[in-house]
């Protein structure tokens, strides 16, 4: 199996709390972007001191209520799944603080870090505030949810966005890639995906590839996989039939999304 896919943990730890997801510099090619997914029993509690790293707390499905010194943003969260396709409420929590996530429901918890030196405030990103896109035509269409984009000053290094694509379309399409520090022309963001399908048998295909092809990897995605991008074009494919989720979550030297086209594929969009 790829490096670059993780399968679910489900590693039952301490008082109700599941850890689904846990990617890093320990684990991983990553040197900016690390994530966790943890599964919340209702009334558990999970509580995280951040040192030199930024955190965007993501209510993925229930509710919660997220605490951190004086801040209190209660029952938060908007869905009981991802293919409600509404919008989800977020907390901001910036390095060197402490913050605790009490699940009001059962809950799906998105952790995405990132490096942070300068603190910022801690902040709700409410769901009725984050932009929402409608990329792409034909059967490159996708709906997109900007949790944390490169234009929202409340973070240092941290992207967060989510995606939804129908049956038989793509994304991530044509194939980008954001792997060279040399802006204006792009940036250096490392990628995770988190992705989930309806109805959950489902699969899609990601092809993480570079343009010498020294990496090359095309996987079959399941239902709660993970993927990995440290460097290269990461475009997805989704089966007639299904829908396709996926939580991204990017960092890099500078927080400026600027990607490149793959110039064998970028006809299409003309
Ligand atoms: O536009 C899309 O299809 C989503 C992708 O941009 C995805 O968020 C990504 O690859 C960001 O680099």
């Amino acid at each position: 199996m790829s490096k670059l896919i993780r399968k679910p943990l489900n590693k039952k730890e301490a008082n109700g709390i599941s850890l689904i997801h846990e990617v890093s510099e320990d684990n991983s090619d990553l040197h900016y972007v690390s994530f966790k997914m943890v599964d919340l029993q209702s009334g558990s509690v999970y509580q995280e001191k951040l040192e030199k790293l930024e955190c965007c707390i993501v209510a993925v499905t229930g509710k919660i209520t997220v605490t951190e010194g004086e801040n209190t943003f209660e029952k938060i969260g908007t869905r009981d799944s991802v293919f409600e396709k509404k919008p989800t409420d977020s907390v901001y929590v910036s390095n060197d603080q402490t913050f605790e996530v009490r699940a009001d429901t059962s809950a799906r918890v998105a952790l995405c870090y990132s490096p942070s030196k300068s603190q910022l405030p801690t902040k709700l990103l409410q769901a009725s505030d984050l932009g929402v896109e409608k990329r792409g035509e034909g059967s490159n269409k996708r709906l997109v949810h900007n949790i944390l984009p490169d234009n929202d000053p409340s973070a240092n290094s941290l992207l967060v966005v989510e995606v939804f694509t129908e049956s038989g379309n793509w994304s991530s399409y044509p194939p980008h890639k954001h792997d060279q520090d040399n802006l204006p022309e792009e940036s250096l963001l490392e990628e995770t995906y988190y992705h989930e399908q309806d109805p959950p048998q489902g699969f899609v295909f990601q092809r993480v590839y570079t343009d010498d092809r020294s990496l090359d990897e095309t996987m079959t995605v399941e239902n709660g996989d993970m993927v990995i991008v440290p460097k290269g074009y990461h475009p997805v494919g989704v089966p007639a039939g299904y829908t396709s989720y996926y939580l991204n979550v990017m960092a890099g030297p500078e927080r400026v999304w600027k990607f490149h086209n793959d110039p064998d594929h970028e006809w299409i969009l003309k």
